[in-house]
């Protein structure tokens, strides 16, 4: 590892490392080393972008207490904002009505950044969305293997789209019409069955390196 971080700098190595799964879990000391460079300079929002289960919400609201900022959940923000649940409003108006509300919310807080966003996992998918979020934020894919969304996502019924029938074919046919689009995300991090503070670690870690200087995505100066 010394090797690597004399070759290619310490932030990114540890960005090269991000993408090794089965790391051992970041002590409480490490994410803080690894993000205090980080607090105070985040230029715009980081939007978490993957498939149901992933992890947006849960390691999007860790990362946000980590960097001292907000953390919101486009999900939850389009519930507040249509007074109904997710699922409700998929039943009442359909699919392209609930796109074009979770459009209509995204960029609205886009617009009150820096903070962390976790997006619904299809948001990134639509063109319009994708398009504002690529323009206005650092997206991030956490990608992980269908056993394990399977995993986090059994048994759960608050998802519309996987109520639809057998939620591991629905998965295994997300991950292959999303996963190429998903790929246009500034930063992939993986997203393991490891602690949630390890994939934390991962992404602060990539964040760093996408920072540093000659990385081109540098804080205004
Ligand atoms: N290491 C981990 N990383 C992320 N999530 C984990 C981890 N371990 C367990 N979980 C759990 O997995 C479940 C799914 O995670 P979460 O709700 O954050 O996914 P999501 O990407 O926000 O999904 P959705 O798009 O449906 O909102 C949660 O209950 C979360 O607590
Ligand atoms: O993957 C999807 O298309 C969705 C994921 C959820 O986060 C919600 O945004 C909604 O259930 C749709
Ligand atoms: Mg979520």
């Amino acid at each position: 590892m010394a090797n690597l971080e004399q070759s290619i700098g310490p932030a990114a190595a540890d960005q090269r490392r991000s993408r090794t799964p089965g790391a051992e879990p970041a002590p409480a000391a490490d994410l803080d080393r690894l993000a205090a460079p980080l607090i105070g300079r985040i230029p715009r929002t980081v939007a978490l972008v993957g498939l149901m289960g992933a992890g947006k919400s849960c390691i999007g609201r860790r990362l946000a207490a980590r960097l001292g900022l907000d953390f919101v959940d486009a999900d939850a923000a389009f519930e507040a904002a249509a007074g109904c649940t997710i699922a409700e409003y998929f039943a009442r108006h359909g699919e392209p009505a609930f796109r074009e509300g979770e459009r209509r919310v995204i960029a609205r807080l886009l617009d009150q950044g820096p903070m962390i966003l976790a997006t619904g996992g299809g948001a990134f998918i639509d063109p319009d969305t994708r398009a504002r979020m690529r323009a206005g934020a650092i997206t991030v894919w956490l990608r992980a293997e269908l056993p394990l969304l399977l995993k986090r996502t059994v048994g759960r019924d608050h998802r519309p789209l996987l109520k639809q029938g057998d939620p591991a074919e629905i998965l295994g046919r997300l991950i292959a019409a999303r996963y190429p689009v998903y790929a246009e995300a500034d930063l992939v991090v993986e997203s393991t069955d490891e602690a949630p503070e390890a994939t934390v670690a991962r992404v602060l870690a990539s964040l760093a390196g996408h920072l540093a200087p000659g990385q081109g995505d540098r804080e205004e100066a």
